[in-house]
Order: structure tokens, then C-alpha cells, then sequence
């Protein structure tokens, strides 16, 4: 695995002023960003969040998935920590693609869990890898992280990788009637440590995407 820097830059949002730096996997030719905000190196752990690409929720406002919810509090938990790092990393629909996530779509609509959808396309349950992360990780200086995520296999992975992760802190938000479901069966078949009561509903937080 090769992962190159490229290039860093500003980037404003509307929660801070962030640092956006890019990297290209020479291997695969995909594009990850790192997003970070404050002196991230020298040692103490920083906050962090390890978010994978999902378009559909992340920039179309999707409410049958979590992901533009947790993509919006993360920054914002950063932005208040005034220090962190998001890593933004291109691997759509658990890793099986944009274009397949939507014939898994297809079967759910049609019935099927998230996790019998993939499986009846003949992937796994989630295909993604997280090796990248410790170049990335490397390249800021960034040594241990307090890691945003109810996803324990997330944590497991992450540390059979080589990243530091000192402490889990769950990231509950959005839950709305068209994702109930979905958030359901990654609590009972894919181990998150989340309860549907923990959460905070989508209209509470986000009445600016109710529109
Ligand atoms: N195959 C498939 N992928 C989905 C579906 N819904 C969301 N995704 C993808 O699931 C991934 C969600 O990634 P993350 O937000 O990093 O989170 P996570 O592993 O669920 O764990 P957390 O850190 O707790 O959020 C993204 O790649 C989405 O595109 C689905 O129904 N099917
Ligand atoms: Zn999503």
C-alpha cells in the first residue's frame, strides 16, 4: 500500500476553518482526504473521527442511512474541541461501491436487511480495509486518537492496523423513520454499540435539511 501526500489546503465550513490535506492510494488510484483542525501533532491523543465515503447520505441529504448526521456532528464536536481530525476515506457502501450500494438499495427496498442485501449480491457484510489510515495518520504526526464511532469492528481494525485508539466515544444522531430500521440491524447483526434510544432524532438536530 502506497499512499501519496498531495496537496493541503483551507478549507471554511460552517463550523470552523479547517485544514483539508489530499492523498492518492497509488494501488487503487482513489482520492482520501484528512481534515484537521489545531496543532493535531505532539503527542496528545486527538479527536478523531475515520468516516467512509456514502454520496448518497453524505452530499444528497439521504435520511436511510446515519452518515450525513455523523458527518456534520463530528466536525462539529471537532470545531468545538477546537482540535481534531476527520479522515474522509473513499470507500462507498462498506467498501462494495456506489453503484452496487444501489442494487443493495434495490433489495432492501424489496425487503432485505442491509446485511442480507450485500450478501444476495454475493459481498460481505462490510468489505472495507483501514490499513491506509496509518499513512495518513503518519504524515500529520497524529499518534492516538479518541475515536467518534459506535462500530466496534471499526475500532478492532483500526488497531490490527497499527492506530493508536485510546478511547471510543459514541456518535448517535439522526435517527429518523426512514433509517429506524437500518440503525436497528447494525445494532443486531454488526455489533454497534448503540441503542435507538440514545439517539438524537434528525429533526432536532439538522431542521436546516427538513427544507
Ligand atoms: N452496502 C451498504 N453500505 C451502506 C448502507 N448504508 C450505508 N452504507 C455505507 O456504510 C458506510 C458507513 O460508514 P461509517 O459512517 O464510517 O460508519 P459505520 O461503520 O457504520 O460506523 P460508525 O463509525 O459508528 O458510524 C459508508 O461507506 C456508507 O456508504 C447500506 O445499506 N448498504
Ligand atoms: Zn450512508
Amino acid at each position: 500500500m502506497t499512499i501519496r501526500f498531495i496537496a493541503a489546503s483551507r478549507l471554511p465550513t460552517p463550523w470552523a476553518t479547517f485544514t483539508m490535506h489530499g492523498f492518492e492510494d497509488e494501488a487503487t488510484g482513489k482520492d482520501h482526504i484528512a481534515l484537521t483542525l489545531g496543532d493535531v501533532s505532539g503527542g496528545e491523543p486527538v479527536l478523531g473521527r475515520v468516516h467512509s465515503e456514502c454520496l448518497t447520505g453524505d452530499a444528497l441529504f439521504s435520511m436511510r442511512c446515519d452518515c450525513g448526521y455523523q458527518l456534520q456532528e463530528a466536525l462539529k464536536r471537532i470545531a468545538e474541541e477546537g482540535r481534531g481530525v476527520l479522515l474522509y476515506l473513499r470507500q462507498e457502501g462498506r467498501g462494495i461501491g456506489l453503484l452496487n450500494k444501489i442494487r443493495a438499495y434495490h433489495l432492501q427496498d424489496q425487503g432485505a436487511d442491509t446485511v442480507e442485501a450485500n450478501e444476495q449480491l454475493g459481498f460481505g457484510a462490510d468489505m472495507r480495509r483501514y490499513d491506509l489510515c496509518v499513512p495518513m495518520l503518519n504524515h500529520l504526526n497524529i499518534t492516538a486518537l479518541k475515536l467518534m464511532t459506535n462500530n466496534p469492528r471499526k475500532v478492532d481494525a483500526l488497531t490490527r492496523d497499527g492506530v493508536n485508539v485510546v478511547e471510543r466515544l459514541p456518535i448517535t444522531t439522526g435517527l429518523n423513520p426512514h433509517n429506524e430500521q437500518y440503525l436497528a440491524t447494525k445494532a443486531g447483526k454488526l455489533g454497534h454499540m448503540m441503542a435507538l434510544g440514545d439517539f438524537t432524532q434528525a429533526s432536532d438536530v439538522d431542521i436546516e435539511r427538513k427544507g
